[in-house]
């Protein structure tokens, strides 16, 4: 049997196309005990998101964590969960819809675009099938993760180059690393802070909160807690901010090794503490609301400040379907794509014959 797959025989002169492969992490398919399980099993074997001995890990995992987590996560993702299914299923999959028509427009030619998850469904060798499907041999891998992590980005891109390696005939492949100081992503937050606060009034306090990572990765080299700095000054300027009134912390600290710091609700017990009246909460890093959003920030977030003496607290959401978020992916995915598509195409001879023969039957001079 041969190592590689077979595929269609090739056609000379067939037309390369151009993919979108829009990743994001992943989620349960449903919010049950099993349904965690499967998912967290993947998420949690993944090497680059827990960086120990693999043995010593496998005997944490299978006897102190997949025993317990999946019911106490089930059923906080049961507190989240919508008619449609999980908030970043819904999302990811509105966003990949959009921005596939966004682009299409930008571009003057539709371009595919297709939705993979790191862990559980839809996976991103179906995803990437599919897009082979619609006859692209370029894809443009571009994960929702504004900041560069190795246990985010690079575990997406791990899924996709893992994925290929029994593909006897490549896709071209380019990936987008980060984009947590592009402008349109910053002008998409600052625009969406901003309508909030006409809505709702300025709170004292603006906190930025991001997804946590290990300090030993930090020390390692991993360049993410750089980069989730650089996002908060950005929409910190954008908006006009001082140093006092904002700040950047670090949430969904997992397991008893040091992360990244200031932790998430410390940070606001210190602030209810000291009577900050109200604050307002943003996770510039998440592209869409999610489990880590919804209960961890919103929620459990507002407890935990109100119960140690804070008065107000808002929750401003993610950038979800907001439409400076979709044309800012679009002002990120463009420099990607040249010399693969060309904005203004030149049209072939048949298609300027065409235009010619349309014009003269509308009686047009020519
Ligand atoms: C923003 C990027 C993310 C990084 C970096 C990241 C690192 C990271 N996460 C865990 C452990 C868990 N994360 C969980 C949920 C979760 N994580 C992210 C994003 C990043 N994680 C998102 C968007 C979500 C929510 C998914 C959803 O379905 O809504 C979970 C599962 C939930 C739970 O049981 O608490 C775990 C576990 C580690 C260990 C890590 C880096 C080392
Ligand atoms: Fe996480
Ligand atoms: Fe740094």
């Amino acid at each position: 049997m041969a190592n590689f797959l077979p595929e269609p025989s090739f056609a000379h002169g067939s037309k390369s196309r151009v993919g979108i492969l829009l990743l994001n992490l992943g989620t349960p398919d449903e919010p049950t005990a099993p349904a965690l399980r499967r998912y967290l099993k993947q998420f949690l074997s993944d090497p680059r998101v827990v960086e120990i001995p693999k043995a010593v890990w496998w005997v944490i995992l299978n006897a102190f964590i997949l025993p317990f987590r999946p019911q106490k996560s089930a059923e906080k993702y049961a507190q989240i969960w919508t008619s449609d299914g999980s908030p970043l299923m819904v999302h990811a999959q509105r966003q990949a819809k959009l921005l596939q028509g966004y682009l299409g427009n930008a571009l003057g030619q539709a371009l595919p675009v297709e939705l993979g998850m790191s862990y559980g469904n839809p996976s991103v060798a179906s995803a990437i099938a599919k897009l082979r499907e619609q006859g692209c041999d370029r894809i443009l891998v571009f994960p929702l993760f504004p900041q560069y992590a190795a246990s985010s980005t690079a575990s997406a891109f791990d899924a996709v180059f893992k994925s290929l390696l029994k593909t006897r005939n490549l896709p071209e492949l380019r990936t987008i690393k980060q984009y947590h100081d592009h402008p349109a992503y910053i002008a998409a937050l600052a625009d969406s802070v901003r309508k909030y606060w006409m809505v709702h009034g300025k709170p004292e306090k603006l906190i930025m909160s991001f997804h946590g990572i290990p300090r030993r990765s930090l020390d390692l080299g991993d360049p993410y807690h750089c980069f989730c700095h650089k996002t908060g000054r950005l929409l910190a300027e954008a908006l006009g901010l001082n140093a006092q009134q904002y700040m950047v912390c670090f949430q969904s600290r997992f397991g008893r090794a040091e992360w990244l710091k200031p932790y998430f609700a410390p940070t606001l017990e210190d602030l209810g503490k000291q009577r900050v009246k109200r604050v307002d909460v943003i996770c510039p890093g998440f592209s869409s609301d999610c489990l880590e959003t919804l209960e961890e920030i919103a929620m459990e977030g507002k407890a935990t400040f109100l119960a140690a003496g804070g008065s107000e607290y808002h929750y401003i959401p993610a950038l979800n379907e907001r439409e400076e978020w979709i044309q800012a992916m679009v002002e990120i995915v463009k420099p990607h794509l040249q010399g693969w598509v060309e904005p203004e195409r030149v049209p072939d001879a048949a298609e300027l014959e065409q235009s010619r023969l349309r014009a003269l039957a509308m009686g047009a001079k020519n």
